[in-house]
């Protein structure tokens, strides 16, 4: 009988990295909510890729940062504790950045831990040869890496090769999960990624960050179509304002967007109902963190 492998792989990279675009793009589906602005990703996201051979379970992490705040110190502890947990760390790069201080913070606490770590070197598609050559140089002069491999996460250069690289890291072992299955992610979660997504979209400077998205209740409908009642949460009155829109405009073009995204993802026709909530300071406090989903409790 031919021996089957399987193990963890964590992503980590400084936000913007493009850990969640790779991630879908290796599991071959969007679970990962993708955006040009930082710090898109809050909680741990497992995508599964299963073979005849193999199953390779990712952990998305949120990017390393040093943390401002209590959101910033709950994503930071998420990505620490995933380091210890996983048979292989897949350390991804933003090529076109110069590494900075932030890089070296991660790399910082890639030396504490014994796991392999893989760069990957993402967005060749915007640097030239030389440029490449220079941050390869870069990084491997920091750390000890086990493999390294330069990638377009957005255009799928080399990635297909990226399983094999990490199959060499992982033990024999068993399926952990069902091959159909390609994420844990309760639908609420999704669904409620896919609407903040859709506000990050839609809205530029402080409000993006401000903003949480509850999914309260999915339920479904007679007709065929499934009944999603949502609220985005935001700090200030004036965030509500901005949203909203003129006349309901900005609102109303979220929820179609991320009507369509769910439609596409659900394959069933959505009714969705979105509100927006001024919840003072939710970034800051822990209870409020809590109701929105975000529990350091949780972390180990
Ligand atoms: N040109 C180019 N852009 C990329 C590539 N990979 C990702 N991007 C873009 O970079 C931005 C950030 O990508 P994400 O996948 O959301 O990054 P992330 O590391 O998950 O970010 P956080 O959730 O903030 O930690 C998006 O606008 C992506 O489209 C790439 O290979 N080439």
């Amino acid at each position: 009988m031919v021996e089957y492998f399987s193990g963890f792989a964590g992503l980590i990279g400084r936000p913007n990295a493009g850990k969640s675009t790779l991630l879908n793009r290796l599991v071959g589906h969007k679970i990962a909510i993708m955006s040009e602005k930082p710090q898109t990703t809050r909680n741990k996201i497992l995508g599964v890729l299963t073979t005849d051979t193999y199953q390779i379970v990712f952990l998305d992490t949120p990017g390393i940062h040093k943390p401002i705040h209590q959101l910033g110190e709950y994503m930071v502890a998420v990505a620490r504790s995933t380091l210890g947990e996983v048979d292989v760390i897949l350390y991804v790069v933003d090529v076109a950045v110069p590494p900075g201080p932030g890089e070296e913070y991660i790399i910082a606490q890639l030396k504490e831990v014994a796991t392999p770590v893989i760069l990957v070197l993402n967005k060749i598609d915007l640097v030239d040869d030389a440029v490449l050559r220079e941050r390869e140089e870069f990084f491997r002069s920091r750390l000890d890496f086990k493999a390294v491999q330069a990638v377009s996460a957005l255009e799928g250069t080399n990635v297909a090769a990226l399983p094999e690289i990490i199959l060499k890291f992982l033990p024999p072992g068993p399926q952990y999960y069902p091959p159909d299955m390609i994420t844990d992610q309760p639908e609420k979660f999704i669904i409620a990624e896919l609407i903040r997504e859709q506000v990050l979209h839609a809205t530029r400077e402080e409000v993006p960050h401000a903003v949480a998205v509850v999914v309260e209740e999915i339920a479904e409908r007679p007709n065929g179509f499934l009944y999603v009642d949502a609220v985005i949460y935001v700090e200030r009155e004036s965030q509500k304002g901005i949203i909203i829109g003129e006349g309901g405009g900005r609102l109303k073009g979220i929820g179609t967007a991320a009507r369509r995204e769910m439609e596409a993802l659900l394959g069933s026709k959505i009714f969705l109902n979105l509100r927006v909530r001024v919840k003072k300071n939710w970034r800051r406090e822990e209870l409020a963190l809590r109701q929105l989903g975000y529990d350091r409790r949780l972390i180990q």
